[in-house]
Order: structure tokens, then C-alpha cells, then sequence
């Protein structure tokens, strides 16, 4: 059995809340509307480019209109590594597991071209066997198909395999899926929305649930 631990991105892997911030702020700018909170955006993220465009227009009493994330997407894209860091923990966690011999995974509802480019950009591309975006299948989570694909691209099987999220959307596709789950704590979902999985207070606290929850 080679293990694989299949990660959210956004909120769970990195703290990308910055980028995605400065760049609806530009677009903001841009159509003369008022810039978010820090808050605001971080209740925003967790389905994708396009619904959270949706999301900031309509937070401003605005119809969502495709040159708005069109624009979105290319400033993003040019701008998606600077502010972004991995959360603390992160690249040591990733590091212990591949010693482990686990196989590894991103499942993400960010554009997969943004994901890649952070990936490379934090210097952890290097851990994972696939990266499944949000644009890179026809479903995105909470499809637990979605996170099927992904498992498929990296060479895993769902039996072997457990999700780790922050987000309703992680737990819904894990548990769709019909993996075991964690919570990422340190994340941006309240948690409320771990749903009775089990809660990873810290990154480094993923270990020993990863650990046990294979062996459950
Ligand atoms: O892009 C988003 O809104 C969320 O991305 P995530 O699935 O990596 O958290
Ligand atoms: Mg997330």
C-alpha cells in the first residue's frame, strides 16, 4: 500500500489570502468600488476564481460580468507569489511524509495555472505527483469526483488515501469520496465547518493523524 495524502491549497498549504486580496482590490480600483477587509476576502475564497469574483461583486451591489474575471485571472496569475508564503510547518510536514514513502497531492479549487505557479514559487512543487485545479476537470469540489480524478492523476487509490482541507468543500469532496479527513485549523473555514472531523490544530499536528488515520 503506498499512502497519499491529498491537500487543499488555499488556507490550508499557503497563506495565499494576501495575493488574492491585493488583486480584488485592484480590480476594485479599477471600477472605482470600495477596497475589502482582510476578513471579507478570507469568508470569500473556497470555490474558485470565478465565484469568488462573483462573490466580490456582489458584495458591492454588482452583477458579475466575464471581463471582470477575465481581468481577475491575468492580474492574478502575474501577481500570485508575492505576499503568499507556505503556512509555518507546511514544507517540513511535506518533507517528513515523502521520507515516510506517502505519495502526495493537491486538490484545489484555484485555476491550476495560479496553483502551479505557487507551487514552483514556494519551492514545494517538487512533493506532489498531480496538482488537480479547479478548472482542470469538469467538476470541482465539493464533487467528490474532483478529488477521484486527482487521486487517479497522481496514481493513488481512494482506499489508500486521506484528504486534508480547511474548507465545507474539502469535507464534503473527502467524504464523497469516502476518505477519512482532517481539518486544517490554522486555516481560513471556521471550525464549524470541520463537521465532526478530526481537527489539526497546527500543521505539525497533521502528522500523527495522518499516521493513525490509515491505520483506523
Ligand atoms: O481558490 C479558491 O477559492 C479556493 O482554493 P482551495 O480549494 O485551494 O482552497
Ligand atoms: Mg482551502
Amino acid at each position: 500500500m503506498t499512502r497519499i495524502a491529498v491537500f487543499d491549497l488555499d488556507g490550508t498549504l499557503v497563506d495565499s489570502a494576501p495575493d488574492l486580496h491585493a488583486s480584488l482590490d485592484r480590480l476594485m480600483a479599477l471600477r472605482g468600488l470600495p477596497d475589502f477587509a482582510r476578513a471579507e476576502v478570507i469568508a470569500m475564497i473556497g470555490d474558485g476564481a470565478k465565484v469568488l469574483v462573483e462573490r466580490a461583486l456582489a458584495a458591492r451591489g454588482q452583477a458579475f460580468d466575464q471581463p471582470a474575471l477575465d481581468w481577475f485571472l491575468d492580474d492574478y496569475g502575474a501577481n500570485a507569489a508575492v505576499e503568499t508564503a507556505t503556512f509555518d510547518g507546511i514544507p517540513a510536514v511535506l518533507a517528513t511524509l515523502k521520507a515516510e514513502g506517502w505519495r502526495m497531492a493537491v486538490c484545489t479549487n484555484k485555476p491550476v495555472a495560479p496553483a502551479r505557479t505557487l507551487l514552483a514559487g514556494l519551492g514545494i512543487d517538487q512533493f506532489f505527483d498531480a496538482i488537480g485545479g479547479g478548472d482542470s476537470y469538469p467538476v470541482r469540489k465539493p464533487d467528490p469526483a474532483h478529488l477521484l480524478a486527482t487521486l487517479r492523476d497522481a496514481g493513488g487509490e481512494a482506499r489508500d488515501a486521506i484528504m486534508i482541507g480547511d474548507h465545507h468543500n474539502d469535507v464534503a469532496a473527502g467524504r464523497g469520496a469516502g476518505l477519512p479527513v482532517i481539518f486544517a485549523g490554522w486555516g481560513y473555514g471556521p471550525l464549524s465547518m470541520a463537521a465532526g472531523a478530526p481537527v489539526a490544530a497546527t500543521p505539525a499536528d497533521l502528522l500523527p493523524l495522518l499516521r493513525a488515520g490509515l491505520l483506523a
